[in-house]
């Protein structure tokens, strides 16, 4: 069994044409595995970005097409080159009240379009602070569990991203990143199969940096990385190639 390191990017509501100009300036050359840039600058960074580099929306709707002002297709990310999706972050979750089963429910609908899901998941500081850590993550994913196919799994990556570690600095120590994904994979095994929980890759987002990636890169069941502000770096390229 091995699961390919894989590092991805999330720029959530920043970027130019600009700021693209640039860093495909510094990122000439070199691989990541998924920029996940705001809707409207996809087919911009379609057009710079080397051809094996991986575009990642950062939201999907569950139509193709419709009657739902303001929202965009799966249809319309793979219309303009786009092989992955982050579904379920954090910020999508407060701010915006993405339940569970709404996650799911993009989930499913993404991945039968033939999307690959960055799937994420994780726990608040105070549910952290009550020993609810897993028992959040499990609710998370299990909504996701009971919507798609163990065949599906295949094409997800699931983020353990924790709340209070996400923008802050605060970076989760390798163990306590070592003990979610750990407790993750069980409940993979548990829940669908060993063969999905051993094959799927969980990775880890939540102020990761060119200084404490190699460290948490060290833990077993940490099979890369979900970058948010350093992946607006060139020294993003330092954790890719890490
Ligand atoms: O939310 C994140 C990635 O999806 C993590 O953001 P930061 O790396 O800025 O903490």
């Amino acid at each position: 069994m091995t699961r390919t390191f894989f590092v991805g990017g999330n720029w959530k509501m920043n970027g130019s044409k600009d700021f693209i100009a640039d860093l495909s300036k510094s990122f000439d050359g070199q691989k990541t595995d998924g920029v996940g840039a705001p809707f409207v600058y996809l087919p911009l960074l379609a057009g710079v970005l080397r051809k094996d580099w991986s575009l990642a929306a950062q939201n999907c709707y569950v139509k193709d097409s419709g009657a739902y002002t303001g929202e965009i297709s799966g249809q319309m990310l793979l219309d303009v080159g786009t092989k992955w999706v982050i579904l379920g972050h954090s910020e999508r979750r407060s701010l915006f009240h993405e339940s569970d089963e709404f996650v799911a429910e993009k989930t499913k609908y993404a991945l039968s379009k033939g999307l690959k899901v960055i799937l994420c998941c994780g726990e608040l500081l105070e549910e952290r602070e009550a020993g609810q850590t897993q028992a959040v993550v499990d609710r998370q994913l299990l909504a996701v569990v009971k919507s798609i196919s163990p065949a599906d799994w295949k094409n997800v990556v699931v983020a353990y991203e924790p709340v209070w570690a996400i923008g802050t600095g605060k970076v989760a120590t390798p163990e306590q990143a070592q003990e979610v994904h750990a407790a993750i994979r069980a409940f993979l095994a548990k829940n669908i199969s060993q063969a999905v929980a051993d094959e799927t890759r969980i990775i880890y987002g939540g102020s990761v940096t060119p200084d404490n990636s190699p460290v948490l890169k060290g833990q077993p069941d940490v099979d890369g990385f979900l970058v948010g502000g350093a992946s607006l770096k060139p020294s993003f390229l330092d954790i890719c190639n890490a």
